[in-house]
């Protein structure tokens, strides 16, 4: 197999790329009319399996898990998510002949073991269905004639898709139907059913490719969503450490100031983030995110330059043959960091003391949000899907960082995702340690305090002004307007 991307022609590359229309929810009107009635079959019960089943009987389908025998023998934890929450379990050989719809949710490194051994199972006209097109772009798998290959992703983690679900909302979700499968030209029609079964089309749903998918999803979450927090997260703690704050604040700081501060993005986009802040904080956090942004620029650019020629896949995959050796290996790094080994205080942070003494976190997050969706759309990324895998999912991933740090994030996310977050962190770190040198307090642990209450009124004025014109503000502001349902978090 060879990396699907790379054999198409430039001219069909950009259309793939540029593949995204906001759907209507109109469109929505039948729900999931279209597998109403239909067998669905999960394999594997992480963190997509296990939380889409739940959404997707939630909503009235018929979901079963089917597993590796082993999984089922040694009744792993992917056994007893399926098992205690319910759902009939059975082997590959069980179910998957009876599946209309079997959906992949193993990790991305298992996928073409996985379809190689259940696609003769599957039966004449069945559909197959990803939450990532890696497998299918950056592998090149090829599937049976007959079988219809769809993608529904959540630009989310799983253990959120479920939370926004119960709060009688979604998460935002691109589908695509893979235009070399779709025999029975229902593949858009299923799609859009397994979407509002997940609660998808409550938050928004992009119409896009399986490219536009991955290209994008590979670079939102190697650098703002689980790079840039990662390393922020370890930059920041380490400076208030060697600045005398204490350790339990600082931690505290952390693990829940990301939550805090991200949430004001949900809501109000990087403009509201930085209203939250006093005038002359405002500036400060301006200030420091212009000086982020050059000096990452470089690091964004590369790791779209990678995702885009395939160089990343390689790379990643080269250490999926190797046992995950360095997956692994900088999983055990992770923990054994200051942060990760400091639990938060017992001492009360107000939601605003997050905001004022956390600046550093504000810029750090704009910058990494601008910079991600600069360089998404610079590759040929439309804004819908730029803004959904840039602004949007930062919260929900900083929801992870709050229940149990940054091991919490890295255990619900994929592990393509997790080997993508370290190769950021271990260039980012180094490239910041000039930036980091000129770091105090005033922006990280105690804030400006009283003595810093002056702004020149032009400054501020040019600063809401870039505030507010940046293209993420734009298109924010036009798709937040859709997310009427959205529910408060913090
Ligand atoms: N994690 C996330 O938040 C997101 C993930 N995705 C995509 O969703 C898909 C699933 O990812 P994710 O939920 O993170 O995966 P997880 O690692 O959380 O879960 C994987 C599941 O697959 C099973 N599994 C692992 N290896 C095999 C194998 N060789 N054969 C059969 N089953 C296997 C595991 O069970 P056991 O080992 O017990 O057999 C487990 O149940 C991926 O394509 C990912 O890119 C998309 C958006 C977000
Ligand atoms: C959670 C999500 O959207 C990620 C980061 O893309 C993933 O886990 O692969
Ligand atoms: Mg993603
Ligand atoms: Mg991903």
């Amino acid at each position: 197999m060879a990396n699907y991307f790379n054999t198409l022609p430039l001219r069909e590359q950009l259309a793939q790329l540029a593949q995204c229309e906001f759907m209507d929810p109109a469109e929505f009107a039948d729900g999931v009319e279209a597998l109403k009635g239909k067998k669905l079959v999960i394999v594997g019960c992480g963190a997509q399996g296990l939380n889409q089943g739940l959404n997707l009987r939630d909503s009235g389908l018929d979901v079963a898990y089917t597993l590796r025998d082993s999984a089922i023998s040694e009744r792993r934890q992917s056994f007893l998510n399926a098992s205690e929450n319910g759902f009939t379990v059975g082997t590959y050989e069980e179910l998957i002949p009876t599946a209309d719809v079997v959906l992949n949710l193993t990790p991305d490194k298992q996928h073409t073991a996985v379809v190689n051994a259940i696609m003769p199972m599957m039966k004449q006209g069945s559909t197959l269905a990803y939450s990532h097109g890696f497998n299918i772009v950056e592998e090149g798998m090829q599937v049976r004639d007959d079988i219809t290959v769809i993608m529904v992703a959540p630009k989310c983690p799983g253990s959120e898709v479920r939370e926004e679900y119960k709060r009688g909302f979604g998460v935002p979700t691109l589908i695509a139907v893979h235009p070399e499968n779709d025999p029975q030209g229902h593949g858009l029609a299923q799609a859009k059913a397994y979407a509002a079964g997940t609660g998808g089309h409550r938050a928004g749903v992009l119409k896009s490719s399986f490219i536009a998918e991955v290209k994008s999803d590979l670079m939102g979450e190697q650098t703002i969503l689980c790079g840039m927090l990662q390393t922020g997260s370890i930059l920041c703690f380490d400076k208030m450490i060697e600045k005398g704050i204490d350790a339990g604040y600082a931690s505290k700081l952390i693990q829940y100031g990301w939550e805090v501060v991200t949430e004001a993005l949900k809501y109000g986009g990087v403009t509201n983030m930085l209203d939250r802040l006093s005038n002359p904080a405002k500036v400060k956090a301006f200030e420091l995110s212009e000086e982020l942004k050059v000096i990452m620029r470089p690091l964004y650019n590369k790791h779209q330059d990678d995702i885009i020629d395939g160089t990343f896949s390689r790379v990643m995959m080269e250490d999926w043959a190797n046992d995950d050796a360095n997956l692994l290996k900088w999983r055990a790094e992770t923990a054994e960091t200051n942060f990760e080994k400091t639990p938060a205080g017992d001492v009360e942070i107000s939601e605003q003391e997050f905001f004022d003494n956390g600046i550093l976190m504000v810029a750090m997050v704009k910058a990494g949000v601008e910079l991600a969706f600069e360089t998404m759309t610079a590759a040929g990324i439309i804004a819908e899907s730029a803004y959904y895998e840039s602004l949007h999912e930062t919260p929900l991933i900083a929801n992870t960082i709050a229940r149990k740090k940054l091991f919490e994030m890295n255990r619900t996310i994929s592990d393509t995702a997790e080997y993508g977050c370290y190769l950021y962190n271990h260039a980012c770190l180094p490239l910041l340690q000039d930036f980091m040198q000129n770091i105090d307090t005033d922006v990280i642990g105690r804030g400006l305090g009283e003595r810093c209450n002056h702004v020149d009124n032009q400054t501020l004025i040019a600063i809401n002004k870039s505030l507010r014109e940046h293209p993420v503000e734009i298109i924010g502001t036009k798709l937040r307007g859709y997310m009427s349902a959205m529910k408060k978090i913090v």
